[in-house]
C-alpha cells in the first residue's frame, strides 16, 4: 500500500487531481442513490482529504477521497459549506466489461489524463485492499484502520458489492463479514459504530458486534475524527423483515408470531441500551423542545410537500395533546435508541433469530440530534408504521393484517420491557405522526411512486382515526 499523497488540507496536488475529476464527478455523483443532495446542481468540489491507497502508475490505482460537494442551499435553508462525501476512485487504462457499470469517466487532463476512473468498490482488488488494511490495523495518511483485537479477519475472503438500494454502500466478504462504507460523513462519534459497540459491551446478541472500523483524523476540527466504515459479521442466509412481511402478506399468511418476536427483540435492545448509555428524564421543558421539533419538522415538510397542507392542522393536534400532558406534569424517560427502526432494519437468520442493524438514525438529521436520548417509543412508532407500510404496499388492502401485527409487536415488547407502549397512546400517536411526516418527505425525495403509502396514514392520523 502506498503512502498518502498528502493527507489533509488543500495542496496543489489535491487541487489538480480533483480539478481533473470535477466534470466527471458533477455528472456521476447526483445519479448515485446515496447522494443526499438530489435536486440541486453540483457547483464544485473541495478536497477534505485525498489518500493514495494504490499508486496510479501501476495497472490499477486507488484513491480514497473525502470531498466537500458545493451546492446552492435548498429553498429557505441557510447557506451551508457543503456535505462531505466518501469516495473510492479506481484508476485504470481501460475498464474490463465486468466493470462497465462502475464507470465514472475518462479523464481529460491533469495527473490522470488519458486514464479511466471508476467506482472502485465494484472491483475485487480495491475491496480486498480495504479488508487487508483493517486486518493489519494500517495507518495511511489520516486514515486509521482499526480492529477489535479479540477478533481475527481471515485471509482470502472474496468481496462482492451489495446491489441493494442503500443510503450507504456495503461490501460482503465471503459471507463472513459485511463492510458498510458511509457516504455522507460528518465529524464526530457516529451512532452506527457507537451503539453496536455499546451493545457488544453489554453482551446483547441482537446486534452484530463491530469487528473493525475505519476512522479519518482531521486537522483543526473540534469534533474529532470522521467514522468512515464499519465491518460486522455477516448474517448469512438472512432475510429482512420487510421481505418476509411482504412474502407472508402475498400468501395471505399470518405474521403475528414474527411481529411478537420483533417486539421482544426491540425491547431487548432498548433494555441493553438503557444499561449501557445514559438515560434522562424528560420534564416539561425537554418535552416542549421535543414537541417544537415535531412541529417544525411538520412545517418544513408542508413546505417541501404541499400535499400535506390540508392535514397540517389535524396532525398538529397530536403534538399539542402531548404538550398538554407535559404541562400537566407528566414526565417520560429518554434513552439512546435505534433512531430509524423499520422492518428493513431487522434481519432473521435461518435459525429464526432476529438481529437489528443500521444504527445511523435518520440520515438527513444532524449528528447531534441523532445521538440524543429519546423516548424509546420513537423506535416502536417506526416499526408500527412499517407494518402499515407493508399492508399498504400489498396488492390487496390488508388493514386487519397490519392491525394484528401492530398489536402482537406491542405485546412482545411488553413481555420483555414490562411496559406496553399502547398504555401511553398520546406519546405513541405523536411519534407515529412525526414518523409518517418524515416518510412523506423521504418518499417525495427518493421514491415519489411510494408517496401514497405514508399519505394514507397521514389522512388517518390527521382525522384521529385508528391506524
Ligand atoms: N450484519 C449483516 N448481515 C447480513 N446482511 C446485512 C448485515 N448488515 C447489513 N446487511 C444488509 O445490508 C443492507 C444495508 O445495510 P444498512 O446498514 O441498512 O445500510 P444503509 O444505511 O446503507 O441502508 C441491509 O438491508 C441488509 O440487507
Ligand atoms: O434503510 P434506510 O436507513 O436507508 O432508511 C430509509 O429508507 C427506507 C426505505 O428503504 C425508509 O423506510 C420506509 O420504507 C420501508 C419500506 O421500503 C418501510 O418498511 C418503512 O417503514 C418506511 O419508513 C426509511 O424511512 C428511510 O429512513
Amino acid at each position: 500500500m502506498a503512502e498518502t499523497v498528502t493527507p489533509f488540507g488543500t495542496t496543489s496536488t489535491h487541487a489538480h487531481l480533483l480539478a481533473s475529476l470535477d466534470p466527471l464527478l458533477r455528472e456521476w455523483l447526483p445519479r448515485q442513490r446515496w447522494f443526499a443532495g438530489k435536486g440541486r446542481p453540483v457547483t464544485g468540489f473541495t478536497p477534505v482529504a485525498v489518500t493514495e491507497l494504490l499508486p496510479p502508475d501501476g495497472r490499477l490505482g486507488l484513491y480514497h477521497l473525502l470531498v466537500r460537494v458545493h451546492q446552492p442551499p435548498a429553498l429557505g435553508a441557510p447557506a451551508h459549506p457543503g456535505d462531505c462525501y466518501q469516495l473510492l476512485i479506481g484508476v485504470r487504462e481501460a475498464l474490463p466489461p465486468r466493470l462497465a457499470p462502475a464507470l465514472i469517466g475518462h479523464v481529460a487532463d491533469g495527473p490522470l489524463a488519458g486514464r479511466t476512473v471508476y467506482e472502485a468498490l465494484h472491483d475485487t482488488r480495491p475491496a480486498e485492499v480495504l479488508l487487508e488494511a483493517l486486518r493489519a490495523r494500517a495507518r495511511v495518511g489520516g486514515l486509521r484502520f482499526e480492529r477489535d483485537p479479540h477478533h481475527e479477519i481471515r485471509e482470502g475472503l472474496v468481496p462482492r458489492l451489495m446491489t441493494a438500494e442503500q443510503s450507504n454502500s456495503s461490501v460482503v466478504y465471503g459471507d463472513t463479514f459485511i463492510l458498510k462504507l458511509l457516504r455522507r460523513v460528518v465529524p464526530g462519534v457516529n451512532p452506527d459504530l457507537e451503539i453496536p459497540l455499546a451493545l457488544a459491551r453489554e453482551g446483547c446478541p441482537r446486534v452484530p458486534a463491530p469487528t473493525a472500523w475505519l476512522h479519518a483524523e482531521q486537522a483543526g476540527e473540534p469534533d474529532g475524527a470522521y467514522v468512515l466504515a464499519v465491518l460486522q459479521p455477516y448474517v448469512s442466509g438472512a432475510a429482512d423483515g420487510w421481505e418476509l412481511a411482504l412474502r407472508e402478506l402475498a400468501k395471505g399468511e399470518d405474521f403475528t408470531a414474527e411481529a411478537r418476536a420483533l417486539g421482544r427483540a426491540t425491547a431487548e435492545v432498548h433494555t441493553a441500551l438503557a444499561r449501557a448509555l445514559p438515560t434522562v428524564t424528560l420534564g416539561h421543558t425537554q418535552l416542549r423542545l421535543l414537541v417544537d421539533g415535531m412541529t417544525e419538522r411538520l412545517a418544513a415538510a408542508v413546505r417541501a410537500v404541499p400535499a400535506l397542507l390540508p392535514y397540517e392542522r389535524g396532525l398538529r393536534s397530536a403534538y399539542e395533546a402531548l404538550a398538554t400532558l407535559a404541562a400537566e406534569g407528566r414526565t417520560w424517560t429518554a434513552q439512546r435508541i435505534h433512531g430509524d427502526l423499520h422492518l428493513g432494519q431487522c434481519l432473521r437468520s435461518p435459525s429464526g433469530q432476529w438481529s437489528l442493524i443500521d444504527f445511523e438514525g435518520e440520515p438527513a438529521r444532524p449528528l447531534a440530534e441523532r445521538r440524543m436520548a429519546q423516548p424509546p417509543v420513537r423506535d416502536i412508532a417506526g416499526m408500527l408504521r412499517s407494518f402499515d407500510y407493508a399492508a399498504h404496499s400489498a396488492a390487496a388492502p390488508a388493514a386487519d393484517w397490519a392491525r394484528s401485527c401492530r398489536a402482537a409487536y406491542c405485546s412482545g415488547y411488553a413481555e420483555v420491557a414490562g411496559r406496553d407502549p399502547r398504555t401511553d397512546p398520546v406519546l405513541l400517536r405523536a411519534h407515529e405522526t412525526d414518523k409518517a411526516v418524515y416518510e412523506v418527505v423521504y418518499e417525495a425525495r427518493h421514491r415519489p411512486d411510494w408517496l401514497p403509502v405514508p399519505l394514507s396514514a397521514i389522512r388517518r392520523l390527521a382525522a384521529s382515526e385508528p391506524i
